[in-house]
């Protein structure tokens, strides 16, 4: 059993302009002390599909139909009590704004021993030595003089790396973080996201990791979700999904990553914008947008698919999976890209040519 199974989740937004699907049926799973990643545009539902793990879906938005089970159990079904027992033992989450998630009357330390005490019977010193542990193991340096500052004396990388140890107060089975270095300078980025990966690596925690940045991604999961106009459009492995990548929206996201060693900033992004929610594309919710779009792509909704047999997507942690009426047979001309991809060291350079065969 994976640790966490979401099946055919569908959240909507009831708004002046319409129903909003954000998420619009998606399936995945997490096994225990994996990474996971979640990627797609801004407005492709990664928030939502996030916050509704945990029902924190508030009006005018709800959860409309589908299942959480979390170590097997309906997290739909829960009590309150229950839930928050969820909250707060086995699931903890880190947004991108660190300074709110900070009560500013308090120390951060308090607050890191308060969230201990919260779910554990220990003495006052016993709490002080965890949260002073935790803001080590998150690498705040002076750990025992940093605990009585107060938030704002902590810089914007600092105060995410408190609610990053605040969130391991409970040594959570998995962690969700939602965008948790945007907003803040490169160099912190970079040094909260080897923070992330060594917890990935050290612990058992698993991590649902949701960004915009394939980059990002590629250093830090195991496994990737491609995910676009509330729908999962690719599935995959990630070496799989940057050197081989399958949908062509995944080829569209990896075009407009920079990458380490490559000379030239690439700005291409993809043309267009995301579509609206509320009267998505008919068809495959892509093909306004996609360069490689035929007359069936606006008519059949593309199912994820394995792509090697084109069979029903089994769910299973190694199937590369997509959403693309290729994989099922139904394009003529099929698809045509090149992926290149360079690593940086060495200067190497892998190219791939997928065209479409006849059929
Ligand atoms: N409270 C809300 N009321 C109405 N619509 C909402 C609400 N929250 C989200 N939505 C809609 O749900 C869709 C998905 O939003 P979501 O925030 O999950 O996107 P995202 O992939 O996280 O994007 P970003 O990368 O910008 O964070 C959007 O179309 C958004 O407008
Ligand atoms: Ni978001």
């Amino acid at each position: 059993m994976a640790l966490l199974e979401v099946e055919d989740l569908v959240v909507q937004f009831y708004t002046e302009n319409g129903v909003v699907r954000a998420v619009d049926g998606i399936s995945y799973e997490i096994r225990a002390g994996e990474t996971l990643g979640l990627v797609g545009e801004s407005g492709a539902g990664k928030s939502v599909a996030s916050l509704a793990l945990l029902r924190l879906i508030e009006s005018p938005g709800e959860i409309v139909s589908g299942e959480i089970r979390f170590r097997g159990r309906n997290v739909l079904e829960l009590s309150a009590d229950e839930l928050r027992a969820l909250r707060g033992d086995e699931i903890a989450m880190v947004f991108q704004d660190a300074g709110a998630a900070l009560n500013p009357v308090y120390t951060v330390g308090e607050q890191i021993a308060e969230a201990i005490r919260a779910h554990e019977a220990v003495t006052d010193e016993t709490a002080r030595d965890r949260a002073i542990d935790l803001l080590e193991r998150v690498g705040i340096p002076d750990p025992a003089a940093r605990y009585s500052d107060y938030p704002h004396e902590f810089s914007g990388g600092m105060q995410q790396r408190a609610v990053i140890a605040m969130a391991l107060s409970c040594d959570p089975a998995l962690l969700v973080c939602d965008e948790p270095t945007t907003g803040l300078d490169v160099t912190v980025q970079a040094g909260l996201l080897e923070l992330l990966a060594d917890l990935a690596r050290e612990s058992e925690t698993a991590i649902q990791l949701v960004t915009h940045d394939l980059g990002v991604v590629a250093e830090l999961c195991d496994r990737v979700l491609v995910q676009y106009a509330g729908e999962i459009v690719e599935r995959a492995p990630i070496e799989e999904l940057y050197y081989d990548p399958k949908h062509p929206y995944t080829v569209g996201l990896l075009a407009s990553v920079p990458r380490v060693g490559d000379g030239r900033e690439r700005l291409t992004t993809i043309p267009g914008t995301t579509p609206d929610l509320v009267d998505p594309p008919t068809g495959c919710r892509f093909h306004p947008r996609c360069p490689y779009a035929e007359d069936v792509c606006a008519k059949h909704h593309p199912e994820l698919v394995e792509t090697e047999s084109g069979a029903p997507d089994d769910g299973d942690f190694e199937t590369h999976a997509a959403a693309c009426l290729e994989y099922t047979g139904d394009l003529e001309d099929g698809l045509d890209y090149e992926v290149q991809v360079r690593d940086g060291a060495n200067g190497d350079r892998h190219e791939r040519t997928t065209s479409g065969d006849p059929r």
